[in-house]
């Protein structure tokens, strides 16, 4: 009697809902809707159709989660992702890692020099995030360095990238110019931060987060080195159950397959015109009755953000491509 009454009180059990907010190996930390952090376990099989990965469940993930009378919790359900980034644990092997999931936006933090980020790398940056529909912002940091031209330069690029329909910031994390502007975009989103080594994110995240000091890149090259498996992304509070992802020691998304009539599917401005051409698979090089070239040439369209159309074209013939990130 005492025993069965106790077998039917250890099978009580709560459930609830909440936000996968860090990932340390073999536990989950989830945040519930009702603002209680519990360490979770993973029950059951949440395999994804199509990907094998290291990870079934990353950051960002919206899961039910079951709390028994004994206090141990266990992730029992996932909600549909709206997004996710991912990156091959190796070039030999299929197995992914599932960096983060349900972005809201991502950040490209970008400089006109010191280094100088190319439009190139900036373009195939927003064709893989148009891929995988996380939409992005552009920051342009350190402006407090540049020199006329180059502030003239930035200018420029910020009235293309805007015009095609990427937000552009502005700012210098090491005065603060902007970067309150950056916290306003911050709010209720949850946004991963990327860009070129050197750039200053960290700066810039540190400068957002000053009680978290989370140094991004110091400790993910360190961290990192050889165990592409054991990359744990965690998840900081902003404003408004807002969240800034850290993902250390990845720089880009994972890479993704396309055909040479999609690469211009990822390219907004290019995608508008391909309507126009006169062949549905048209790659825009040398087919006749191309509205895109056509639109080049009118300067509808920017000569850098062909150039970058080509240049992926061009990679992918090499096999370039999917190294390159
Ligand atoms: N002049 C100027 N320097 C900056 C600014 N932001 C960052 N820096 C400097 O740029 C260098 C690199 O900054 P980090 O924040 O470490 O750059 P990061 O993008 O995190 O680089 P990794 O850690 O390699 O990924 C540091 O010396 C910073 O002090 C800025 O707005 N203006
Ligand atoms: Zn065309």
């Amino acid at each position: 009697m005492v025993s069965s009454l106790l077998f039917l009180i250890l099978h009580i059990f709560i459930l609830e809902k909440g936000l996968v907010i860090k990932n340390t190996g073999s536990w989950y930390l989830v945040k519930t809707d009702e603002g209680k952090l519990i360490e979770c376990k993973i029950k059951g099989n949440f395999r994804l159709k199509g990907i094998r990965s290291t990870n079934p469940i990353a950051v960002g993930d919206r899961v039910q989660i079951n709390v028994n009378a004994e206090g141990t919790a266990f992730i029992t359900e996932i909600e549909d992702r709206k997004n996710y980034i991912i990156r091959r644990s190796s070039n030999l092997s299929k197995q992914s890692h599932i960096i983060a999931a349900n972005l809201d936006q991502c950040m490209l933090v970008v400089t006109v020099n010191y280094p100088e980020t190319s439009t190139v790398f900036i373009d195939r940056f927003l064709a893989s995030a148009e891929a995988y529909r996380v939409p992005v912002c552009l920051v342009f940091n350190k402006v407090d360095r540049y020199t006329e031209e180059e502030l003239h330069y930035l200018d420029g690029l910020t009235n293309l990238y805007t015009h095609i329909g990427y937000p552009c910031y502005q700012i210098s994390a090491l005065d603060g110019t902007g970067v309150d502007e950056i916290k306003q975009a911050l709010e209720g989103k949850v946004t991963l931060f990327s860009g070129h080594s050197g750039v200053g994110k960290s700066t810039l995240i540190n400068a957002i987060l000053p009680e978290q000091n989370i140094k991004t890149g110091e400790i993910s090259t360190a961290h990192n080195k050889g165990m592409h498996t054991t990359t744990f992304s965690e998840m900081f509070p902003v404003a408004s159950d807002g969240y800034i992802i850290d993902t250390p020691g990845i720089k880009g998304f994972g890479t993704f397959d396309m055909k040479d009539e999609e690469v211009g599917h990822y390219f907004k401005e290019i995608f508008e015109f391909s309507a126009q051409c006169k062949y549905g698979n048209c790659t825009h090089r040398h087919e006749p009755g191309c509205a895109v070239r056509e639109a080049v040439e009118n300067h509808y369209i920017s000569e850098s953000r062909y150039a970058s159309y080509l240049n992926i074209l061009e990679d992918k013939e090499e096999g370039k491509y999917r190294s390159a990130y």
